[in-house]
């Protein structure tokens, strides 16, 4: 039974008499212990399915289960087992960290010694032990953040769903952020739902990835599989001495792309075939004096896709 199920899911917002559609048909699958990301522009649509998968808000059309059960009847019964942490969090600012986290697991039903558990264990988890008496107001947007998180993992959800989780955090902070979400994943068997703009984290983290365009389903599959999907070639430099053909290198099957400099030149290529030892022969008549390659990122996927 996958974590998610979705069909054809659509949703519009009407702005003063206007109906603007903002997800289109949105269809996809979601296997239980998965970390899956949700990417695409800014204004595709990423929150809007976000919401409607945590079921924050309800699509116009198509079907939706969340845990084997239908997100539009059983909602109370699957919010008890996910969770969800904002991009933008928004706690009440005159309760302390510790005030705040007990009254989100007293509204998850958490009571007596589990409830101080739990608090705790999540105030260790996201290192808020020095601010857990600090009223929320007077916390840094990377703490409040942290409070976001911690409250996502009150009720030992089955699914966490997690909107742009280390916007705002230090680089430190946000790679301990990862590591915590990789621990609970692994420890735990969740399933993971995140959105991001920052690819680096959705290649971390993400197994397979959504990508949003203009509020319609780009593209899915693992960040390799949209890579070679989109035949995003590997780049590779080579810096020689001597003579070369360049005419050799432009019709090796798989050079996508030749850019001669002197005494160097770049090519974007192919790797599935063997390319790369037949670029390699075409310098027979030079000496090779540097190699270096740079693997195609998600960030070439991105700016591929979002164009
Ligand atoms: N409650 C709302 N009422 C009207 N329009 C809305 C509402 N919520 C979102 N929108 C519109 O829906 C579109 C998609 O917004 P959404 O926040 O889902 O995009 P996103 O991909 O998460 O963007 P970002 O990367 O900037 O966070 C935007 O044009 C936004 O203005």
């Amino acid at each position: 039974m996958p974590a998610l199920r979705a069909e054809k899911i659509c949703k519009s917002f009407r702005r003063l008499f206007k109906e603007k559609m903002i997800l289109f048909d949105i269809s996809l699958s979601i296997e239980e212990g998965e970390v899956f990301g949700i990417l695409g522009p800014n204004g595709a649509g990423k929150t809007t399915l976000m919401s409607i998968f945590s079921t924050l808000i309800r699509p116009d059309g198509g079907s939706l289960e969340v845990l084997g059960r239908d997100a539009l009847r059983d909602t109370h019964a699957i919010r008890e087992r996910i969770n969800i942490s904002s991009g933008n969090p928004n706690f009440p600012w005159s309760l302390t960290v510790r005030e705040n986290l007990r009254h989100s697991a007293m509204l998850y039903g958490l009571y007596g010694r589990s409830l101080y558990r739990s608090v705790d264990d999540a105030i260790s988890a996201f290192e808020l032990g020095p601010q857990s008496d600090a009223k929320f107001e007077t916390l840094s947007t990377g703490q409040k953040q942290r409070v976001s998180l911690a409250k996502s993992i009150l009720n030992r959800p089955q699914i966490l769903f997690l909107d742009e989780p280390t916007s705002g955090l230090d680089p430190e902070m946000a790679m301990k952020t990862r590591d915590l979400i990789k621990k609970i994943y692994q420890e735990e068997e969740i399933t993971v739902v995140l959105t991001t703009h920052y690819m680096p984290e959705a290649e971390e983290l993400c197994d397979r990835i959504a990508f949003l365009r203009e509020g319609r389903l780009a593209a899915l599959g693992t960040p390799k599989e949209l890579k070679r999907a989109l035949q995003i070639g590997h780049r590779i430099t080579i810096e020689y001495q001597g003579v070369i053909d360049p005419v050799r290198l432009r019709i090796i099957p798989g050079v996508m792309e030749v850019r001669e400099l002197s005494g160097r030149v770049e090519m974007i290529f192919d790797h599935s075939g063997r390319t790369f030892s037949t670029i390699i022969k075409a310098f027979d008549g030079a000496d090779i004096l540097d190699i270096e390659i740079e693997q195609p990122d998600l960030e070439d996927v991105f700016l591929e896709l979002a164009r």
